[in-house]
Formats: C-alpha cells, structure tokens, sequence
C-alpha cells in the first residue's frame, strides 16, 4: 500500500491528532449491546485529538474510513487516479465497507478509539504480545493481536458445542472482523477438542413446539452458514484436537486449516438421523472426489487429521507437540502480507462459486428442518441424551 504519512491522514480526517500514544489495537462491536450515541460519536471523535502515538497507517485508514462511513454513509466519490496513491488509500478503506450501516460504522469508530484510549494502555501495560479481548462472550474469546483476529470456541467442558448462544455470537464476531482492521481471521478451540458439533442440548432447549423450534434452528443455521460463504478476509482453521458435526463440514468453506496431529475429523450425520450442512454436499466431494466424500458424509467414517490431509480437507499437519508455537509463528507471518491484496484474491476465488454456495446452503438448511422433525432424528438425540450411545 502506498506510504500514508500521519501528516496527509490529518489532512483527510481534521479530527485526529497529531500523534498517537498506543500501540494498534483492533476494532470490534463486542457483544450486543447499547449502540453509540451520536453524543458517544462526538466525545470519541475529540478523544481522538487526545491521542499521541501514532498508531499506523491501517489504524488511521479504518479510523478515517469509518468517520465517513458514520457521517456521509457509502463510498459516494469517484476513485482517484492510480497515481493519487493516497487518496486512493483512503477511498478503497472507506469503499471497502461497503453497506456498512452509519450507526454500525458510529459504533465501530467509537470502539476503536476507545480501544486506543489512555485507559486501554494502562491495561495493557505489561502485556506486550498478549492478545487483546474484543469481544465480551463466555463461550466465544474473540481476541485481536499482530493482525490476527482469533475466535476461539471455550466450552472446554462440553468439548466446545455449540449452543445457540454461540452460534449468534459467532455471527457477531464474523461481522466485526469482516471490518477490523485485521488480514486475518482464525478460528480454534480452547481445550483438548476443537469442537464437537451442534450441542445436542439445542434440540431439547428451544422454545415453542418442535416445528417452530426447527424452522427457527433452519433460519440460524442458514444465517450462521451465510456469515462464513460471504466472509472478505482470509479465513484460517487452527484444528487444536478432535472436530465433530458442523466444525467439520465448516472446514470446507476455510480458506486453510492447519492441524494437530491429534485432531480428528467426524461428521456423524446419518447416526444421527440428519443430514451435511455447511455446504460440505457440494464441498467435500468437489475437494476430496464423492466417493471420499460419501464416505465421511454418509457412512459417519472418522478421519485422522493425516487422512485428511490427504483427502485435501486439511492444508498440512504439525505434531501436537508443536503444532501452537510453529502455526502462530507462521500466520504472523502470513498476517504481515499486504491485507488488501489478499482480501482480493481470495474474493477473486470465492466469487464464481458464491451463488452456488448460497443456493446449497438454503437446500441443506430446508432439508435439514424436515430431518430433525423425523423419528430417525428425534431417536438419536434422546439416545445421546440419555446417554445410551456414544458416537
Ligand atoms: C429442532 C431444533 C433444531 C436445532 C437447531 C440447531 C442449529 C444448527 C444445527 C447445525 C447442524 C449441526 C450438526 C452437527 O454438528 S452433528 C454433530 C453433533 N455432535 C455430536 O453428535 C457429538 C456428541 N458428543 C459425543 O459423541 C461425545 O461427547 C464426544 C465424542 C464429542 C466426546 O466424548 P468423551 O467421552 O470424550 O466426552 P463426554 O461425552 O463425556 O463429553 C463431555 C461433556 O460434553 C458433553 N458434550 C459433548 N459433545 C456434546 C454435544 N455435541 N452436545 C451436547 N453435549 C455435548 C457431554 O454430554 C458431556 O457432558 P456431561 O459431562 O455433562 O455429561
């Protein structure tokens, strides 16, 4: 990207200062909660003018960015020239947030600078290379640090399922960083699992009868699926341990996942009377060829992570051993590259196969409401629940 001086981002955004105190740091919505003020907007926008280190040149883009996005709403000028390298900067930031509601836009601009306020570097003072928390979820830890935004599932004690909360916050978090001025996006799992699917409690947790319960399970899921089939940026699977269900058939819409030695893969679909969601029936046999994938996807067959890399669901294997030191040493590396060249890219790959993934997600999801209403299904999860079988 071309050298944006702080001297010519003052310029485009009169409100920031001249030099800022701390060290970047990533913008998130956080949790849901009170939206912005437009008082809240202000007071973030003359806090900024108290800030003195200068914080980069994707800080200040976002920040700019995200001031006219709140204020003017979508990109509405023409592109400057190819050689008017900084205005070009600053107008594919701000282009780059497309639809991006101005309140959204409010709200993300006062999350960042209060992320870059004297407060946030007191706590986090001593902290070098930790990671920061940007999203409030107990059961998702989505941090940001060196330009990896990581979502990680922690539900340890139930082997990281999935409850509906977690599905919502996932959502969440995979729209905040869609926007955060982070190149990478990583998911991974606290614990030994990655994660064991959809939480089988789901089904016996939702309210209303159970017709209401699966065409609302549908619509989340459709949604849930949507968040990762659109995602802009690199999106990286850390698999730590064994993944079950729905973190399998997900893996297919990653762009790289890395494994441990120890991580199974386990899509137990037909034990459990239901059916591939998460585009993996259009996925898994275009990446591992329909007889690898009938396999997994009819038959329940459990691969080891190096039969899944061979079957091209698993970009490459470490031993456990390790696996944490070497991966976080390379995706820093990764997430150095130029960020726009490879949101880009990745789009350029993604967009001749977005409509069809679209369509495969709404059949999957229309499918699946008929099989969890059917006795196949309804049996399964009582067998779990009660504990009478183990996958
Ligand atoms: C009509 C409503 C519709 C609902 C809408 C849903 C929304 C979208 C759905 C998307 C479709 C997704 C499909 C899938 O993901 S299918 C896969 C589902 N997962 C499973 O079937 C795994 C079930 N778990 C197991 O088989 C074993 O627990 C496992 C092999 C993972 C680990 O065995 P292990 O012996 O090592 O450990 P425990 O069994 O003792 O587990 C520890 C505790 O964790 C609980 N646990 C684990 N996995 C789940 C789960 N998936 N759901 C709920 N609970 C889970 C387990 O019960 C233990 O709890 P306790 O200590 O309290 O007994």
């Amino acid at each position: 990207m071309a050298a944006v001086t702080w001297r010519v981002v003052r310029r485009w955004c009169p409100s920031l200062p001249q030099v800022f105190r701390f060290p970047v740091a990533q913008v998130h919505l956080g949790r849901p909660k009170m939206r912005a003020s437009q008082q809240d907007f202000e007071n973030a926008v003359n806090q900024v003018k108290l800030l003195k280190k200068d914080p980069g040149n994707q800080v200040k883009l976002q920040l700019y960015a995200l001031y006219k996005q709140a204020t003017d709403g979508p990109c509405n000028v023409s592109k400057p020239g190819v050689f008017d390298l900084v205005n070009k900067a600053k107008w594919e930031a701000w282009n780059a947030l497309g639809s991006l509601p101005k309140e959204t836009a409010r709200q993300n601009y006062v999350d960042l600078v209060s992320s870059l306020s004297p407060s946030s570097e007191a706590s986090n003072q001593g902290k070098s290379g930790a990671d920061v928390k940007v999203q409030e979820s107990k059961d998702i830890v989505v941090t940001s640090e060196d330009g990896i935004t990581k979502i990680m599932f922690n539900r340890p004690p139930k082997k990281n399922a999935i409850t509906f909360q977690m599905y919502q916050d996932i959502i969440l978090a995979l729209k905040n960083a869609s926007t955060d001025n982070s190149a990478i996006t990583v998911f991974t799992g606290a614990g030994d699992y990655y994660c064991s699917g959809n939480d089988l409690t789901n089904f016996t947790s939702a309210s209303g009868g159970m017709e209401k319960a699966a065409e609302g399970g549908a619509v989340l899921l459709r949604e849930f699926v949507n968040s990762f089939i659109d995602f802009p940026k690199p999106l990286v699977a850390v698999v730590n341990g064994p993944a079950v269900g729905i973190s399998v058939t997900l893996l297919g819409l990653f762009d790289a996942v890395y494994a441990s030695d120890k991580a199974t893969f386990h899509t137990p679909f037909s034990h459990l009377g239901q059916s591939p969601e998460a585009c993996s029936s259009y996925t898994f046999p275009k990446i591992m060829g329909s007889a690898k994938a009938t396999e997994m996807l009819l038959f329940g067959k459990k691969l080891t992570a190096r039969e899944a890399c061979a079957q091209g669901l698993v970009t490459e294997v470490f031993p456990d051993s390790t696996f944490k030191k070497e991966i976080w040493t390379r995706l820093k590396a990764y997430a150095k590259l130029p960020p726009n060249s490879m949101r880009i890219s990745k789009q350029l790959i993604r967009k001749n196969e977005k409509e069809k993934l679209h369509a495969v997600n709404a059949e999957e999801c229309s499918t699946l409401k008929e099989r969890w209403l059917s006795e196949e299904c309804i049996n399964a999860i009582m067998s779990f629940l009660s504990r009478k079988s183990k996958l």
